[in-house]
């Protein structure tokens, strides 16, 4: 087969604005109810269709990400039943609770279709949970274990700053460590907001349950949280997914801008973003 013109995907980071876990199933896995949105920094993608499956990971973080089969771009490609050429410029730091390889995958998935022609595969969540919510990329209520996906239209944009302090936390590691699971969900229907700031107070009587988990694994987020709750920009400091990048919401791009050169350090990834 002679390679196809390359389409170009854009793999947003995830950020998980609220994560409650409200059960466990029999095969250990857990329910979540979680308001998801994206960024407008992330993972850049193009793709052809190919004799043979290849990948090129190149970027400012390809460092340690699999260039083999254990990739999740290539394993999407393999589950839509489809071979495919890859390069993936990696921008976002791996195992950092922002979904990178659930963003590529889907990422992955789009460009299939836009390939073939045919819709992505139905069971995309055993790829990871994430990669369901990742497949639209847009703001939604995530339930289930990752499979039960619904738009929240019109939600408020949102200004923030994300910080990846540089370690790694193992996302069963940090559910394994759950002090409860059965907790409150979200209430339903979600309200409906009347702007940004309203959205953020309401975000504060929210949580993430596997931040105490998270910050017992790696005391550094928990120093990282109170650093940004700390800052005069800082309306709203939570993490994502199971660690270890938090966000800081803010009241504006300049805020968050001038936020995010306050909290330069060495070993940190900080990007002013906006959610939507
Ligand atoms: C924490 C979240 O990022 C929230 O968005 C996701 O639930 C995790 O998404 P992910 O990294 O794509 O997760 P997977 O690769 O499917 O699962 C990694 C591990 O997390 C645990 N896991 C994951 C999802 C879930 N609903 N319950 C779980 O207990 C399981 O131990 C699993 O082996
Ligand atoms: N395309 C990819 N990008 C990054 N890591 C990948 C990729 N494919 C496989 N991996 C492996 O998956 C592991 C988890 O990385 P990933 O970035 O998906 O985690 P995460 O941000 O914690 O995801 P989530 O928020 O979904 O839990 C990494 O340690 C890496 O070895």
């Amino acid at each position: 087969m002679a390679e196809t013109q390359p389409v170009a995907e854009f793999a947003p980071a995830k950020i998980n604005l609220t994560l409650h876990v409200t059960g466990q199933r029999p095969d250990g896995y857990h329910l979540l109810d979680s308001l998801v949105v994206f960024a407008d920094v992330g993972d850049r993608l193009t793709l052809a269709l190919s004799d043979t499956p290849a990948l090129n990971v190149t970027g400012p973080r390809a460092e340690g990400v699999p260039g083999d089969a254990r990739n999740l771009a290539l394993r999407a490609a393999e589950t839509a039943g489809t071979t495919v050429r890859i390069a993936l410029d990696k921008h976002l730091p791996a195992a950092a609770g922002i979904g990178g390889g659930s963003s590529d995958a889907a990422a992955v998935l789009r460009g299939i279709s836009r390939l073939t022609g045919l819709a992505p595969p139905d069971d995309t969540v055993r790829l990871g949970a994430d990669v369901p919510v990742c497949l639209p990329a847009r703001a939604a209520r995530m339930q289930g274990v990752g499979e039960i996906v619904t738009p929240v239209a019109d939600l408020p944009r949102l200004h923030a700053v994300l910080v990846n302090p540089g370690v790694e936390v193992a996302t069963p590691a940090c559910f394994a460590r759950l002090a409860t699971r059965t907790n409150p969900p979200m209430p339903d229907p979600l309200p409906r907001w009347s702007g940004p700031a309203d959205l953020i107070d309401w975000l504060a009587t929210m949580r993430n349950d596997l931040e105490p988990p998270a910050c017992h694994i790696a005391p550094v987020i928990a120093d990282l949280l109170e650093t940004l709750r700390a800052d005069p920009a800082c309306r709203l400091a939570r993490m994502s997914g199971s660690g270890a990048t938090c966000f800081a919401l803010t009241d504006t791009a300049a805020h968050a801008r001038a936020m995010a050169a306050r909290l330069s350090r060495p070993q940190w990834w900080v990007q002013p973003t906006r959610l939507s």
